[in-house]
């Protein structure tokens, strides 16, 4: 059985203190009314990872970075790098987002690079893909998406690759309310499956769990998470409010 794994992007939301009280909402809620069976993770800016974990129950609830750097270690001023971030007890690291490749250039060469220090310090990649508006169409999708996982993910060893936690974002769904339909998920994510078995063989393909990101909220993440290929989701703005968050967690 594939998890199933909703997982909070914060982005750049929250103060020091907000987030702490937001994490707690989250905890106490989850903790009384959250399904069993699903992982829940929260992606929070690094400056709150310690606090964070600190402030949940970390056997209930998993922390994860949003990004980190692309070198071990050394004289690269402003980055935060992996070992660091699994200093402070944190599990995951979301790579690859839209956000990133889009307003910081991040380059499918620098993704492998962090790729690799994230699963040699033993946290777990949340792995983001996804198409803007215009390819979407041009209804060439299937390709684009194929190519970003050539390009990074497919590279890994398969011991490597059954680590990961993959996220499809439509750019175009992303912040915008405007939500894939459940169709158009399932027929991607089902895509993103095949290309893994054709890969790696139909019992990884069949193991890894992929999420949905883009505009996921209560009110359709039933929908969403009804389709066989769709174990999840990677939540931004509905992230943010502890209630809504625990509607998403329970909507499977
Ligand atoms: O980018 C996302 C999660 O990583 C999705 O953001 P929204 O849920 O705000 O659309």
């Amino acid at each position: 059985m594939r998890k199933k794994i909703v997982a909070g992007n914060w982005k750049c939301n929250t103060n020091l203190q907000e987030g702490i009280e937001l994490a707690k909402a989250v905890d106490a809620v989850v903790a009384s009314e959250g399904a069993d069976d699903v992982v829940v993770v929260l992606g929070t800016p690094f400056t709150h990872l310690t606090k964070v974990v600190e402030s949940v129950n970390t056997e209930r609830i998993g922390v994860s970075a949003q990004n980190c750097a692309a070198e071990a270690k050394g004289a690269f001023t402003g980055e935060v790098s992996a070992e660091m971030v699994k200093s402070t007890g944190a599990e995951y690291v979301i790579l690859g987002h839209s956000e990133r490749r889009e307003y910081y250039g991040e380059t499918s060469e620098t993704l492998n690079k962090k790729l690799a220090l994230t699963l040699e310090n033993g946290l777990t990649p949340i792995y983001c893909c996804g198409e803007p508006l215009e390819i979407r169409e041009a209804e060439t999708q299937n390709e684009f998406v194929k190519k970003q996982l050539e390009e990074t993910i497919f590279t890994l060893s398969p011991d490597d690759f059954k680590k990961l936690i993959i996220a499809y974002e439509p750019i175009w769904a992303i912040g915008t309310g405007k939500t894939a339909t459940s169709e158009q998920a399932q027929e991607i994510h089902a895509f993103i499956r095949s290309t893994i078995a054709e890969k790696f063989g139909e019992e990884i393909a069949e193991g890894v769990s992929i999420l949905y990101g883009g505009s996921c909220k209560p009110s359709n993440a039933k929908e969403l998470f009804a389709n066989k290929d769709v174990d999840g989701g990677l939540i931004g703005g509905a992230s943010l409010k502890a209630e809504d968050f625990l509607g998403i967690i329970n909507g499977f």
